[in-house]
């Protein structure tokens, strides 16, 4: 574990960057520093490995106050990624990855094959080992970045914005690939980021830090979501915070009604086949019996955003919930799928809180005017 402990900075101009920090970053697990520009995030994450200085406080690395280590020692245990990847230009990609294991003094052949295991780990073909960085694109050379932190299979990775050179794309590529690794390599990772879209993807814990370090809130990305701590957080978390959320929370929470008698939905009818199969949506107004394709969910695997998008798609406002052999077995409305996202952990969508009940009615709002925009393109 990480731990800051009262842990400030103020430089010699006088500039505080931190004061008093008291922070825990649990081992095992991604904590993610989220805050306006200027706040300190950077200058907290280099406490850990001694780049900055805290000049009060202290930050303890598993207990160990980390000035009583050797800087060069203690960077060769913590694995650093940082924006466009800071690779050595004029040597090959498979060298810079083997940096560490070369400055641990392994031999160059034990150096490389461990190098060349870790551009495959992050998902880079052999041969780029080869090329050097500028023959690489922004997103290749974040992999690569990645690769040589983790060449010394340090426990600690301290993350500084490392994806926020390249497009939402490839963005979103590398996030997926760190959780891939992580859910296999389960590293204490300190990652810093401007973007609270990426704090609540990675994030087992975020901390949304105010100017001078100070922390705003410290929360699972779903709390932080549901429950921001004040205005302040809420506003830093936009507009559409409920709608982040979708992605992050199980379908499984939503109140899914059994099938209507006659599957009749307002002027909709649902089709099933013999095992029950969804088949399509007839419109009953309609002169020809033309199929209307039918969106699912699974409540057991999906998420609240797979069944939203398939309650919006659906001609009828509804999602039909679908078990492992594809056979319908109910539907949820738009409302339904709105109404688990305000739910609390635990509580079930009737017992959500007065702040939960005025986000579902927000939703219900954004509900009822989505309805009204699909039956106009459905008709
Ligand atoms: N060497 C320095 N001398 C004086 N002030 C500094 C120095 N380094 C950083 N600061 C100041 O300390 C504060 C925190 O800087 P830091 O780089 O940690 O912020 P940050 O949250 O990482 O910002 P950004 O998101 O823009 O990278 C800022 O106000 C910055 O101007």
């Amino acid at each position: 574990m990480i731990r800051f402990d009262g842990a400030g900075k103020r430089h010699p101009d006088g500039t505080i960057a931190v004061e008093g920090l008291d922070l825990d970053v649990p081992t095992g697990r991604i904590t993610v520093l989220v805050g306006p520009s200027g706040c300190g995030k950077t200058t907290l994450l280099r406490m850990v490995n001694r780049m900055v200085e805290p000049t009060s406080g202290r930050v303890l690395l598993d207990g160990t106050d980390v000035a009583e280590l050797e800087p060069a020692k203690l960077r060769r245990g913590i694995g650093y990624v940082i924006q466009q990847a800071g690779l050595f230009p004029h040597r090959r990609v498979i060298d810079n990855v083997a940096t560490v294991p070369y400055l641990l003094g392994w031999d160059r052949k034990k150096a490389r094959a461990r190098a060349a295991e870790l551009l495959e780990l992050v998902g880079l073909a052999p041969e780029t080992g080869k090329r050097y960085p500028f023959q690489l694109s922004g997103g290749q050379q974040q992999r690569v970045g990645v690769a040589r932190a983790l060449a010394a299979d340090p426990p600690v990775l301290l993350m500084d914005e490392p994806f926020s050179a390249v497009d939402p794309v490839v963005r979103a590529g590398l996030q997926e690939e760190l959780l891939r690794l992580q859910s296999e390599l389960h590293k204490t990772v300190l990652f810093v980021t401007h973007d609270i879209e990426e704090a609540v993807r990675l994030g087992d814990q975020v901390v949304v830090l105010r100017e001078h370090g100070r922390i705003a809130q410290l929360a699972d990305p779903h709390t932080l979501l549901t429950a921001p701590a004040d205005h302040g957080v809420a506003a830093f978390l936009g507009r559409d915070r409920g709608l982040r959320g979708l992605g992050l929370r199980p379908a499984r929470d939503i109140a899914v009604r059994p099938l209507s008698a006659g599957l009749r939905y307002g002027g909709w009818e649902l089709v099933l086949d013999d095992e029950r199969r969804p088949i399509g949506w007839i419109d009953r107004d309609a002169a020809t019996a033309a199929l209307h394709p039918v969106a699912g969910f699974h409540p057991e695997n999906d998420t609240l955003r797979t069944a939203l998008d398939a309650a919006v798609l659906s001609p009828a406002a509804v999602a039909v919930a679908l078990d492992g052999e594809g056979r319908a077995t109910g539907t949820a409305s738009r409302e339904a799928v709105l109404t688990a996202l305000g739910a609390a952990p635990g509580t079930t969508a009737h017992g959500a809180d007065a702040k939960d009940e005025a986000g579902a009615k927000d939703g219900a709002a954004k509900d009822e005017a989505a309805a009204k925009d699909g039956a106009g393109r459905g008709r």
